[in-house]
């Protein structure tokens, strides 16, 4: 373990009964960075990243997080963590103040309550009972409760499911912040944006393994990343990938303007979907089987 690194992961798989659903992933998490670990449903994100909360055992490999083997991390290790889970549904007659507070009073150097309260935007709702919440508001006491302990390794796992699209971008705003302090985070997500928005690196998992890993902007690598101009001639839709869409366009409009031109540029969304299905061909190929 380097002290650059908060996660090490070597080797990691996890089976239930049988099924094997993490086939030996290997991936670094830098001290500081904000990671997203992208995948469609089923492919293991949520298990990887239980065993290294150390919610869950794993079947082989070698895990350490902040340097500790999670399946031996005590109860000083997980003060250093944050978690919020895929779904907790925080419940109960606490309201989003009185809840916080009690867990503020677990953590040796806790976040300031009603700031913690700010950043997520309940400032409204800070004495009402978090049973009276909606879906939305409850998920935001459950990033609250995740940042209340200023975690060192903070683990969000799809955090915005359910936020509006302003909720969301408030919470990127919380998100940047707290990288800017120095928080490392570990970010699941189906939002190919918030990703793209928030990580500075990515893995893309599907069917237990690590399909590709880089820095956001380079996912997938130069070539997917290619422009495509697209135009209509004579009716029928045309389109060429090219590095140089700017000279293209410039032939193209010298014989007269085109039809709906335009030029796209992959989105991380298109780059993933490419390597997603790209991965679950191979697997079909590979099982003989139909997906
Ligand atoms: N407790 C369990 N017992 C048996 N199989 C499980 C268990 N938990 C997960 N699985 C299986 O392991 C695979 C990976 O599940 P996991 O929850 O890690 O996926 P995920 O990538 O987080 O998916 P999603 O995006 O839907 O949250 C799935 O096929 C799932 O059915």
């Amino acid at each position: 373990m380097t002290t650059q690194n908060v996660v090490e992961v070597r080797g990691l798989t996890k089976s239930y009964k049988g099924f094997e659903a993490v086939r030996g992933i290997d991936l670094d998490i830098r001290r500081g960075e904000t990671f997203a670990l992208l995948g469609p449903n089923g492919a293991g994100k949520s298990t990887t990243i239980e065993i290294l909360e150390g919610y869950r055992a794993r079947t082989g490999g070698e895990v350490r997080v902040l340097g500790v083997d999670p399946a031996h991390g005590g109860l000083a290790w997980k003060a250093r963590l944050g978690i919020v889970l895929q779904s907790t549904g925080e419940q109960g007659t606490a309201t989003v103040r009185e809840q916080l507070r009690h867990f503020a009073g677990f953590y040796p150097n806790p976040r300031d309550v009603d700031e913690v309260i700010a950043a997520v935007g309940l400032d409204e709702k800070a004495n009402t009972r978090i049973a009276k919440l909606s879906g939305g508001q409850k998920r935001r006491v459950d990033v609250a409760l995740g940042i209340i302990g200023r975690p060192e390794l903070l683990f969000l796992d799809e955090p915005t499911t359910g936020f509006d699209p302003e909720a969301r971008r408030q919470f990127w705003r919380l998100i940047r912040q707290l990288a800017d302090e120095g928080t490392s985070i570990l970010l699941t997500t189906h939002y190919l944006d918030e990703a793209a928005q928030l990580a500075d690196r990515a893995g893309i998992i599907a069917r237990g393994e690590l399909v590709a890993l880089g820095a956001v902007d380079e996912l997938g690598g130069a070539d997917a990343r290619t422009p495509i101009v697209r135009w209509v001639e004579r009716g029928v839709v045309r389109e060429e990938r090219t590095h140089e869409p700017g000279a293209l366009v410039a032939r193209l409009a010298a014989a007269g303007e085109p039809e709906r031109l335009e030029v796209i540029r992959p989105s991380l969304e298109d780059i993933y979907l490419e390597l997603v299905g790209d991965s679950a061909d191979a697997s079909a190929t590979a099982e003989g089987t139909l997906v």
